[in-house]
């Protein structure tokens, strides 16, 4: 770095707590939640929503279960405005959804934004000002008391609006701007000034919101900070505590975590994080996080791709592949550990037929955010025997035993590293055509046997060898034993048998027999044969042929 980072930045402070009880609480329930995405996510886009995106975005909340939408800035911008006054007069707002709107402490955009909200039912009127030490200093020019004076003259005149407006209730809602730059002291001062003026009390609960403006600590003391809040303002019992966490130090989530655990009612975020910068806190991910822990997050999530795609396409911007829970390739596993980790996992899961979801590497289960088990194992040159052998069982039914696994993974991994890329389920599933399924130098055409003493029986089968058609004759305890001694005795072909394996695949008549041998050559090397076919003798038969042809 050219510059030195002591010259130029200072350390967050710290706050001085005797005995911080936030590490110790636990999560039990979903905290109230406000979708702040047709605002603060709005005035974050390069081109913000039209009122058609709009309408897209606020259906979608409504139906994910927000019952607080904060709707737009309507004094800023034509658009809000018009937003709102449609969401009004088109009767699109449900009984049980608060709409909130933004202000800033000035009269003519409270009077505008009275004038938005007429004919609303219960509104959330949230008035802001900055209140940081840096923000008193450099953009507003006053000192503590200037600052309160703004925040207490547009509290009055909201009260003053509200006690006039014809409709439904209104909720006030003060946000010191700039939270984490603010001294909390001030914070609490502030606040408590802005309650006593909006005359809040237990019954009239005023929503005091604490942003993190701009995130500049780590997420313990943002804690702290609330849960210091929490316990020095006075009346806390008339205050709905909210928190607005940005993620510019990546640590959103852990922030608003954290504060709940330290005594926050109420968090205000956007889908997937779109906001300011780097992002409001992402609700998505709070919520599911929650639901990851056994507790109802109040939001639905259960087809998480239609919620992304709506937001994708109404702010323009693409949510990362590996965001967590919505993400493309979050369910994927490539590397080979992890995918015998999660094949195994499930095994354990059908066996146990318990509905605890426990698959490594699988925090949640992809089908309860509506998503398929397609994509949880994709092959390339990471991958193993595993994951390929999850793959065919996945797509075909075949129960490969682990040798032939680790013989047939070997395949695949060869030619995926040669390849340098991801191989499809399809080609994998070729690629064990081609290797074993295929017809070679030795194919059995027909086969029957006969009894001819106790325990033993003879088998005539019919070869082609080299293209040639050979009529082969054995005896032996049972048709594979009778078959060995046919190609060793009529072909001079040595076989031992180390290992057989077989199963049905599927049911009825549509079912089919599945072989895998183990034969060892007279190098005593090791190599496996398989076969597919409607006869279980048969298919035994044909996979000893695979093995021969590919040893040869
Ligand atoms: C952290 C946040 O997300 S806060 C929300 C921020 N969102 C937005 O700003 C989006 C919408 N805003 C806008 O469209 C515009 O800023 C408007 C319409 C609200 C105001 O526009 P304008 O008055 O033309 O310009 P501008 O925003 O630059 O005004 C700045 C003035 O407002 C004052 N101001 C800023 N915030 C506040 C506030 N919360 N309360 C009172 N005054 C404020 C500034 O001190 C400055 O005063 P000055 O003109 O005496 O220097
Ligand atoms: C208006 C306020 C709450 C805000 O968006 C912020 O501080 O980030
Ligand atoms: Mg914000």
């Amino acid at each position: 770095m050219k510059t030195a980072a002591s010259d130029k930045y200072r350390p967050y402070p710290t706050m001085k707590l005797a005995a911080r009880r936030w590490p110790d609480a636990v999560i039990a329930a979903a905290p109230q939640w406000c979708s702040v995405d047709l605002r603060d996510g709005n005035q974050a886009l390069i081109d913000p929503m039209d009122s058609h995106r709009k309408m897209r975005l606020w259906n979608t909340l409504v139906a994910m279960g927000f019952k607080q939408i904060e709707v737009g800035f309507p004094a800023a911008s034509q658009t809000d405005y018009d937003f709102i006054r449609h969401l009004i007069e088109g009767g699109h707002i449900p009984d049980d959804v608060t709409i909130q709107i933004l202000t800033q402490a000035r009269e003519d955009l409270i009077r505008k934004s009275f004038e938005a909200l007429e004919g609303a039912n219960k509104v959330i009127v949230h008035l802001y000002n900055s209140t940081s030490e840096v923000q008193r200093r450099v953009v507003f020019g006053f000192d503590r008391q200037g600052c309160i004076d703004l925040a207490l003259a547009g509290t009055r005149l909201v009260r003053e609006m509200s006690a006039q407006r014809k409709g439904g209730e209104v909720t006030f809602q003060y946000s010191p701007e700039s939270f984490t730059g603010t001294e909390p002291d001030f914070a609490v001062a502030i606040v408590e000034a802005v309650a006593a003026e909006w005359g809040a009390t237990p019954e009239r609960k005023m929503i005091v919101n604490l942003p993190a403006t701009v995130e500049m600590s780590t997420p313990n003391i943002y804690a702290d900070v609330i849960e210091w809040f929490c316990a020095t303002v006075k009346n806390r019992d008339s205050l709905v505590v909210s928190v607005h966490p940005h993620n510019d130090r990546g640590t959103g989530v852990a922030a608003a975590e954290l504060a709940v655990m330290a005594g926050a009612d109420r968090v205000e975020g956007t889908l997937f994080g779109n906001g300011e910068r780097t992002g409001n806190v992402d609700v998505c991910t709070l919520a599911l996080n929650l639901f990851t822990q056994g507790i109802d997050p109040q939001l639905d999530l259960s087809d998480i791709d239609a919620i992304r795609r709506v937001a994708e396409e109404c702010t323009g911007l693409p949510v990362h592949q590996r965001h967590p829970y919505a993400g493309e390739l979050v369910y994927t596993a490539f590397s080979g550990s992890h995918q015998d980790a999660i094949n195994k996992g499930f095994k354990a899961r059908d066996k146990a037929n318990s509905p605890v979801w426990e698959v490594p590497y699988l925090p949640i289960d992809p089908a309860d955010v509506g998503r398929s088990y397609e994509a949880v194992i994709r092959i390339n040159s990471q991958s193993g025997k595993g994951g390929v052998a999850f793959v065919l069982e996945r797509d075909h039914g075949l129960e490969l035993p682990k040798p032939f696994q680790a013989e047939f993974a070997r395949v695949v991994q060869d030619h995926a590293d040669r390849e340098g890329r991801e191989l499809a389920p399809e080609e994998i599933w070729l690629f064990f055509q081609r290797t074993y399924l295929a017809d070679g130098r030795i194919q059995v055409v027909d086969y029957s046997t006969v009894p001819v003493s106790k325990g033993q029986r003879a088998l005539t089968a019919t070869l082609v060898v080299d293209g040639k058609e050979r009529i082969v004759q054995g005896i032996g305890a049972g048709p594979v034993d009778a078959f060995v001694h046919a190609l060793e005795k009529d072909l001079g072909v040595m076989v031992k048998i180390k290992d057989y394996h077989e199963h049905a695949i599927g049911q009825g008549s549509e079912a089919q027999a599945a072989s895998y041998v183990a034969v060892a050559g007279a190098d005593g090397a090791v190599v496996h044969g398989a076969a597919l076919d409607a006869s279980v003798t048969m298919a035994a038969l044909k996979a000893i042929a695979s093995a021969l042809n590919r040893a040869r």
